[in-house]
């Protein structure tokens, strides 16, 4: 299913963005690589071309809370693939200490994403088509009053998704919008959280809630990604419940698509 595909992920030199860059690799699809920082991202890069070839993956440096630089991205990694297919708006951070910077990048960001991947993938102005993961949290879901800026940008880019999956031109243009809500996941976005007003508070919660391997929030991305209809689709991945599904306009929760 992803053999051949062609995906553009942000944030993608460590935690989340990496993993499922790797996962993509593995599964036979070409990877463009963005993040902000560039020297983690080469490297990445060099790794993953001696594991998978030259040709199948490539880095780009891409702040995504500048549309210019998104643009940019798009544009090159186009260049060197021919195309894209699959766009993963993962790049985020936790700081609630500056409430901008955060909408800029976890939810202006995302949405940029998704706008371009539409644009480029869109069947009815000459694309192939494609899907669009945008990577929000359970945070997105459930309000956390310890962290209330992350959590109006994940309701907002939960909203986002729910939007523009209920678009009824999505068809002709043969784009599909999936959304990831992964729980508190063992990366490094977790010391951020650590860094808000109760900090022992939220390792009360973290303590109850668990942590999720990254490698399950990684099989959560996959079976998303892998269905041939996410359009609309939530998937949410927390170590007390595992993986669970919630199809468009259901209100339901399962443990399978
Ligand atoms: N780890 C967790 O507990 C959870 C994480 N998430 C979301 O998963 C996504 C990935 O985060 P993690 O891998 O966990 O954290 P991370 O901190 O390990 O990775 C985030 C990546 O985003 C990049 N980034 C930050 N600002 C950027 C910008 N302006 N432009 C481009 N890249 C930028 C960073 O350089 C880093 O590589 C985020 O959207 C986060 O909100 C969602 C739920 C749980
Ligand atoms: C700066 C933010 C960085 C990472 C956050 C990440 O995106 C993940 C957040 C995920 C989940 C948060 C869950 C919080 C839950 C609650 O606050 C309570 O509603 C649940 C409290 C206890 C759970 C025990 C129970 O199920 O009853």
């Amino acid at each position: 299913m992803l053999l051949q595909r062609t995906a553009f992920v942000t944030g993608a030199a460590q935690g989340l963005g990496k993993a499922f860059s790797e996962a993509l690799l593995e599964k036979g699809a070409r990877v463009c690589l963005t993040d902000i920082q560039t020297q983690k991202g080469l490297l990445l890069e060099s790794e993953l071309q001696k594991k998978y070839g030259k040709d199948k993956c490539m880095f780009m440096q891409c702040d995504v809370s500048s549309a210019t630089n998104l643009r940019k991205s798009f544009n090159a990694a186009v260049s060197q693939f021919g195309h894209i297919d699959l766009v993963v708006n993962n790049a985020g951070i936790g700081d609630e200490s500056n409430m901008e910077k955060m909408i800029n990048i976890n939810l202006m960001g995302a949405i940029a994403g998704s706008a371009l991947g539409v644009e480029h993938m869109r069947k009815d102005k000459g694309g192939k088509g494609g899907v669009v993961i945008n990577v929000a949290s359970t945070a997105g879901l459930i309000p956390v009053y310890l962290i209330p800026s992350y959590c109006a940008t994940k309701f907002g880019l939960v909203g986002y998704h729910r939007s523009c999956a209920s678009n009824p031109h999505l068809k002709e243009m043969g784009v599909q919008f999936g959304c990831l809500c992964p729980a508190f996941t063992d990366t490094d976005i977790l010391k951020d959280v650590l860094k808000v007003e109760y900090p022992e508070e939220v390792k009360g919660i973290i303590q109850q809630v668990g942590i999720n391997p990254v490698e399950r929030v990684v099989q959560g991305f996959l079976q998303l990604v892998e269905s041939p209809n996410c359009n609309g689709d939530i998937v949410t991945v927390s170590a007390q419940d595992g993986i669970q599904y919630q199809k468009k306009g259901s209100n339901k929760w399962s443990s399978h698509l």
